[in-house]
């Protein structure tokens, strides 16, 4: 008798602790994120406040699951590698209120059909501008002095002797270097190439930017910049302005001592048109850290060209930009779903 009493007390206990976590679930926003190895900081802000469902695997989400997946929820929390376009939309349907993006660009997203629905932006400007600069210039140098290949002569046995020629490229000292998109990471570079006595730094931009004073920046033609720099680099994001802005016909008007380095999107460059001016020397030698597709087959002939040096897309990989990168979007979703003002809105 006693027994069957307490049997019963226990019972109702557990009936009551499941009641209350309904109801505390009830009130909860749904948001789906687009991958299983997003940095905890963020998937964990979410977690405390909503009900989160996270794509099993650290690779991107098949669209057909992510057409699924999606349907109902408030907020997508995803990446570069997830096309949020009008099809994504339509399957999430009208309770969707936010798409957070762990990156600064938002090619990926259909911005206008968001806005068109009132669906909310969030995306991460700022925290990773430090870390894509050092990538640039980390890769700028590895493609001018040739770091990739002198590792690879030296770890098989190409090195002979010390040669006073032999792996020889181009000092950024008293050199002029062209960026072209001189927005937060563009002019980020800027003070960073300028610490190696570069002897002038040009810009190509829609808009003239004040904070070129600092670097001494000038503001020259696309036309100018590809005629006088030795350095070009692409920091521009991809708008229809900046698709394939880069071709034959800039590379034609590049010195055919120029290096060529690229770190903001694959579609500024019309990349048939690159491997033909590798190929013929028209230009030096390029550095992407992107590129068309995302990643390169392993058959691209980029791979095939020793004056290419390839990264694959890691411009903002710092740990601590990552994490950075990871809270904010968390924050972006959480405060758009309680009716406040974003961290990062894409206006
Ligand atoms: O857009 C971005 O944020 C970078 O390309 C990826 O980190």
């Amino acid at each position: 008798m006693i027994y069957k009493r307490v049997a019963a007390f226990y019972r109702r206990v557990v009936y009551c602790k499941e009641l209350t976590r309904n109801m505390s679930e009830v009130g909860k926003y749904s948001v789906f994120i687009t991958r299983s190895d997003m940095p905890d900081i963020g998937v964990n802000l979410l977690k405390k406040e909503c009900n989160v469902k996270l794509w099993e695997k650290p690779s991107p989400v098949p669209r057909a699951e992510f057409l699924k997946e999606v349907a109902g929820t408030n907020g997508i929390y995803c990446a570069l590698t997830d096309k949020i376009d009008k099809e994504l939309l339509d399957a999430a349907g009208p309770n969707l209120k936010v798409v957070a993006t762990i990156s600064v660009g938002y090619d990926h997203i259909d911005v206008q059909e968001c806005k068109r629905r009132g669906i909310k932006i969030g995306y991460t400007p700022d925290v990773l501008t430090d870390a894509t600069a050092e990538l640039t210039l980390a890769l700028l140098l590895s493609t001018s002095r040739r770091l990739p290949e002198a590792q690879r002569e030296a770890r098989t046995g190409g090195w002979v002797s010390w040669a006073p020629t032999w792996m020889t490229g181009p000092g950024l000292a008293g050199s002029t270097v062209g960026i072209v998109g001189f927005g937060r990471i563009g002019q980020a570079v800027a003070r960073r190439v300028k610490a190696f006595n570069t002897s002038k730094i040009l810009y190509y931009n829609r808009s003239e930017k004040p904070e070129a004073k600092e670097t001494g920046a000038v503001k020259v033609s696309f036309d100018e910049l590809l005629r006088d720099s030795d350095f070009v680099i692409c920091c521009a994001a991809l708008v229809s302005e900046t698709k394939e802005i880069f071709n034959k016909s800039a590379f034609d008007k590049m010195k055919n001592t120029a290096v060529f380095i690229n770190t903001s999107r694959g579609g500024t460059v019309d990349q048939d048109a690159l491997i033909e001016a590798l190929k013929t020397n028209n230009i030096r030698a390029a550095g992407l850290d992107v590129t068309t597709p995302e990643p390169l087959p392993l058959d691209s002939p980029l791979f095939k060209l020793k004056n290419c040096v390839i990264l694959p897309h890691i411009g903002s990989a710092t740990i601590e930009a990552r994490n950075t990168m990871s809270e904010l979007t968390a924050n972006n979703i959480l405060t758009a779903l309680n009716g406040k003002d974003m961290p990062a809105e894409l206006k």
